[in-house]
């Protein structure tokens, strides 16, 4: 019998990190952003992966009803731990993230507890939160319906105010006003927000395009009690339940994804949210003179918090890749020597290794998203709007960039690691499809983009009446000289410099916008242009999101970064993830004219050189990300390369083996093979 315990995978990775140049202890810190932010990761990582309570590698083989059961006992042990153990909130919520399964509690920390704690009164804040911090509620956030999730001005819920009990009166006037997709709402939540268009005093101040003076644009929210906080059934006027499976294995099947009817639910006037604006005792509304954009701001947080996840789901899919990718061996067999690492294969680094850059810059962008949602929540405080739109601009690009980056990443990864990604212990096809709905949730990725144009076309008509952009948008100030003065660079050696860069993309980007804003002024009707160019503009923002990420991964840079050669390999890591972009997007650079064929092709030249430098500190890039085997949950991705007995041995415990003459053989094979199907009963 061949030894199947001797592999060269445990050997080939100990050689790899022998080859690393740079203090990996010391990425690891960069990469968390803190000390302190790492000690609490790697405390709740370990507590995680200790608790047997947190398997999960079974997932993917587990019917729904089992799946939805298993993720309630997880929350509810969680929960536990933290009360047990005292945990902060930081720590709370990083259990939660190592606890890896979405869950009904990413909507009630994570978009119940924000919309209470942005759209309500001191005084409604003060009643709600406590109840819904201890947890002796359970909230989501029921805003989507069956018939509109995108046109949040077109759903049809109703309020209406009655005077007479001091009450509004909740209903779903139609099938598609049903609430369709909220987390949480399903099983688990005794309590949502929802969204309705308000109807007092005989007038719906939801409908769009009447007198503005009694319209509100805005659905507004409503705190609705669903189910009964003795035995969780459904309240009387509420119909409720999940609405089916979802798309993969595992993936997003452990959440509740609910539906939700009211049939004249009664809930007294103090359950709608007042901080935008209220209702008065006799039925009069009244605004608050807080800006209307105010009540999307759960949204805009949750978008914070997303940007801030993607480069984490990408650092997953990228570890199992480098590491396998460094195991694997195909072809290029020498005399006496062992086959080629498929990690040495150019199409292989070229694939692979701007994703790990993608995943460093999006860590950097996250940092950045993170402060930028703090400095607006603070001004907010103060009642200054001023930077609200551009921070809606920012989430909304930010978040559809990296998404669908981080969704297509992950795919990647699994190609990358051939046949054996596409099974489930590689744990790629579940990230996927654990991952995958964040491009549609929280806004679909190109409805957002359509929000950075109308941002920038915005500023640009400031900039024509002689108002100077600030913040992200401050480079379209420059956009006569981005527009006018092309790349100058000669030698190949002159893209590595990160004035050259950012000025590509800034012109870019500029000129992109510039040729919308244009056309977009020569056309009679503003909206049917808007339509008619809508690709161009969508173009023209993920040109300008890709130039924040490029500055900010710049601006990094020159900040301050201790540790033995950590500075110097994400310097190469930075000119690979813009010279990437470069060569994707090399259509753009040459149709707007900036670059020539000849610099592109420098650009590629220089890439390719880069490539050579990440190579040997791939695997410790990865390691860098200080994942556990446990939240990796990948065989591929193992810490110690011991992939093919692994592999060998989850084979064997495949219950599918139970038997080794499989439980149909009788009714469904042997007729085959003895050619009885016409006598048998099928
Ligand atoms: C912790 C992690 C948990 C993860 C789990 C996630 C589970 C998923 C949850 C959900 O999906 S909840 C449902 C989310 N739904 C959406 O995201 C709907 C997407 N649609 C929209 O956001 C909006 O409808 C729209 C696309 C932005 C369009 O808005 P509207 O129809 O009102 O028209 P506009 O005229 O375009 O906008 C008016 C005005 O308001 C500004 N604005 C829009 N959104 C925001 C915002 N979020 N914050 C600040 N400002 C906003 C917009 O720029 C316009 O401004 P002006 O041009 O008038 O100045
Ligand atoms: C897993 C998951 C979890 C969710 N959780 C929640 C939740 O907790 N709470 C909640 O309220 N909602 C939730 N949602 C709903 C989610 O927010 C919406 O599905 C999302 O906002 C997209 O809206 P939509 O489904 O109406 O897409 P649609 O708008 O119908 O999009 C369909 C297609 O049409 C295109 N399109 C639409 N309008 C335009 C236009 N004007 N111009 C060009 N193209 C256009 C889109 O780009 C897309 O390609 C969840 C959804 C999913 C998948």
């Amino acid at each position: 019998m061949a030894d199947m315990t001797e592999t060269m995978g445990p050997s080939t990775l100990r050689e790899e990190r022998s080859k690393t140049q740079f203090d990996v202890e010391a990425m690891k810190l960069v990469w968390a952003g803190s000390a302190a932010h790492k000690k609490v990761a790697d405390k709740m990582k370990v507590l995680v992966a200790n608790d047997p309570v947190f398997e999960k590698s079974s997932r993917p083989r587990l019917d729904r009803k089992s799946l939805y059961k298993n993720s309630l006992r997880k929350a509810a042990h969680a929960w536990k731990l933290i009360q047990d153990n005292h945990l902060t909130e930081e720590e709370a919520s990083s259990l939660r993230h190592y606890i890896d399964e979405p869950s009904y509690n990413d909507l009630h920390w994570g978009m119940f507890i924000p919309a209470i704690k942005g759209q309500a009164t001191e005084e409604q804040q003060k009643k709600w939160l406590p109840q819904a911090y201890k947890m002796s509620i359970i909230g989501c956030y029921a805003q989507t319906e069956l018939g509109h999730g995108s046109n949040v001005q077109g759903l049809e819920t109703q309020a209406v105010f009655d005077p007479s009990t001091d009450e509004f009166v909740l209903n779903s006037p139609t099938l598609t006003s049903t609430k369709w997709w909220p987390g949480g709402l399903g099983k688990a939540s005794t309590h949502c927000v929802t969204y309705a268009r308000l109807i007092t005093d005989g007038k719906d101040y939801g409908i769009h395009g009447l007198s503005s003076l009694f319209v509100s644009p805005f659905e507004l929210a409503f705190i609705a009690p669903i189910r009964s906080l003795d035995d969780h059934s459904p309240l009387p006027g509420i119909t409720v339940g999940d609405i089916g499976v979802k798309f993969g294995n595992g993936g997003y099947n452990t959440m509740d994804n609910g539906f939700l009817r009211f049939d004249h639910v009664r809930i007294p006037r103090d359950n709608m949210l007042m901080k935008l604006a209220s209702v008065t005792r006799e039925g009069k509304y009244v605004k608050s003179g807080q800006p209307k954009q105010i009540g999307y701001g759960a949204m805009v947080y949750v978008r914070t918090t997303i940007v801030v996840d993607a480069s984490n789901m990408l650092s997953r899919a990228v570890t199992i890749a480098t590491r396998y990718s460094a195991v694997r061996r195909q072809f290029g067999t020498e005399k006496g020597k062992p086959e080629t690492q498929v990690i040495e294969y150019a199409t292989q680094q070229s694939r692979l290794f701007p994703l790990i850059a993608s995943t460093y810059a999006f860590r950097f962008v996250g940092e950045w998203m993170n402060s930028l949602y703090a400095d607006v929540l603070a001004r907010i405080e103060a009642n200054d709007f001023s930077t609200l739109p551009e921070v809606h601009a920012c989430t909304s690009g930010l978040k559809s960039i990296t998404t669908s980056i981080t969704a297509d990443g992950i795919e990647e990864c699994r190609k990358l690691c051939g046949g054996h990604g596409y099974a489930c212990n590689s744990g790629l096809p579940e990230l996927y499809a654990a991952y995958v709905p964040a491009c549609t949730y929280e806004g679909d990725n190109t409805i957002l983009l359509f929000q950075v144009a109308r941002f920038l076309m915005k500023a640009l008509s400031q900039v024509g009446s002689g108002k100077k952009p600030t913040g992200t948008a401050a480079y379209l100030g420059n956009i006569q000289k981005l527009a006018t003065e092309n790349c100058k660079i000669t030698q190949g050696r002159e893209w590595l410099s990160y004035d050259v860069i950012i000025e590509a993309f800034q012109a870019r980007a500029a000129r992109l916008a510039g040729a919308c804003a244009l056309k977009l002024s020569k056309a009679p009707n503003a909206e049917a242009a808007f339509e008619e160019f809508a690709t161009d503009l969508a173009e023209a923002a993920r040109a300008h999101c890709q130039l924040i990420i490029v500055e900010k991964f710049v601006e990094k840079m020159r900040s301050q970064i201790p540790g033995r050669g950590v500075a110097e390999i994400l310097e190469v890591l930075c000119y690979v993830y813009a010279l990437d972009l470069v060569r994707i997007n090399a259509a753009d650079f040459l149709s707007t004219g900036y670059l020539t064929s000849k610099q592109i092709s420098l650009a590629k030249d220089q890439l390719r050189s880069c490539f050579k430098k990440i190579r040997p500190n791939a695997v410790a890039l990865v390691d860098a990300f200080d994942h556990t085997d446990h939240y990796l949950s990948s065989i591929l991705g193992r810490y110690d390369g011991d992939v093919y007995p692994n592999l060998y041995k989850d084979a064997q415990e495949e219950p599918l083996n139970d038997s080794v003459v499989t439980e149909g053989y009788a009714a469904y094979i042997r007729p085959v093979l003895k050619n009885q199907l016409r006598q048998s009963k099928l």
